[in-house]
């Protein structure tokens, strides 16, 4: 398995928000996460993706145990949260957005950046290319040199993710990816996460549009009051008498 998520616990002041949680996502793999609101999941990719301590279990990337680990250094793992990349500038370009999301640029580390000249450009040209390709993949090439301040609730959601692949991880914990977009362009928003999927990039998504998510993921997991209480193909969750109960008589 690629991220493990080991029988995870968290408590606030006292309450008990998660509950000896295990999920996992193999390389590669496409995996929803749904719940009623108040259900944990925003506390789970706070956890998974290093912005809050489990008070027990481990979460696992690739065999190695991240628990330790700050945020930036599980990106650097290949493991980012949409998180961790801020907010788009709304004054810069969508290139120019793209662009300053490559991490580890040496312009930002030398000093004496006239010392490096040449390797600077030759950094700069290919940060440029390589933000070339992700504005084709994600179809942003037509507005590439607006102020990403311009762009619809879609665009900015492809944008998100052109910064996260800017970033080149092997697993992206996905947050509401059709939150705030036009019903239109869910389908948009699912062929390029399923197109990035096939390129190789494993995926925990939580949504809570669940027909336009589990259209998209191939296992469903689904959290209620901190604890997993149903895993499996999406038809069959789906059917589940615990999850039909959770949604109707849950927490929200
Ligand atoms: N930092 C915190 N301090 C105290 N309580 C918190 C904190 N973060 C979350 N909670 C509580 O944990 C519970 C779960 O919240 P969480 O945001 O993880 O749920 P969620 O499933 O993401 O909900 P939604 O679908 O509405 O976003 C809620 O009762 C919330 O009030």
């Amino acid at each position: 398995m690629s991220l493990e998520i080991d029988s995870v616990s968290k408590s606030f002041g006292g309450l008990q928000i998660l509950q000896d949680v295990s999920i996992a996502v193999p390389a590669g793999g496409l995996v929803g996460l749904i719940g009623p609101n108040g259900a944990g999941k925003s506390t789970l990719f706070a956890v998974v993706g290093g912005f809050e301590p489990a008070d027990a279990g481990h979460v696992r990337f690739e065999g190695r145990t991240l628990d330790s680990l700050s945020p930036q250094a599980r990106a650097r793992q290949g493991l980012m949260r949409t998180f961790q990349v801020p907010r788009p500038f709304s004054h810069l370009t969508v290139r120019e957005n793209l662009a300053v999301s490559a991490p580890g640029q040496k312009g930002e580390r030398l000093r004496f950046a006239f010392l490096a000249g040449g390797m600077l450009k030759r950094e700069q040209a290919a940060i440029a290319e390589q933000a070339g390709k992700v504005m084709d993949f994600l179809r942003l090439a037509p507005v590439a040199d607006l102020p990403a301040g311009q762009l619809s609730g879609g665009q900015r959601k492809l944008l998100e993710l052109g910064r996260m692949l800017m970033c080149k991880p092997r697993m992206i914990l996905l947050d509401e990816p059709f939150a705030g977009v036009n019903p239109v362009l869910y389908a948009e928003i699912a062929d390029r996460i399923v197109a990035i999927n096939q390129s190789g990039i494993g995926f925990l998504i939580v949504e809570h549009n669940i027909p336009a998510l589990t259209r998209m993921v191939n296992e469903l997991h689904v959290l209620d009051r901190g604890r997993i209480i149903a895993h499996g193909p999406p038809d069959d969750v789906l059917k589940d008498a615990r999850v039909r109960t959770a949604y109707i008589g849950g927490a929200s």
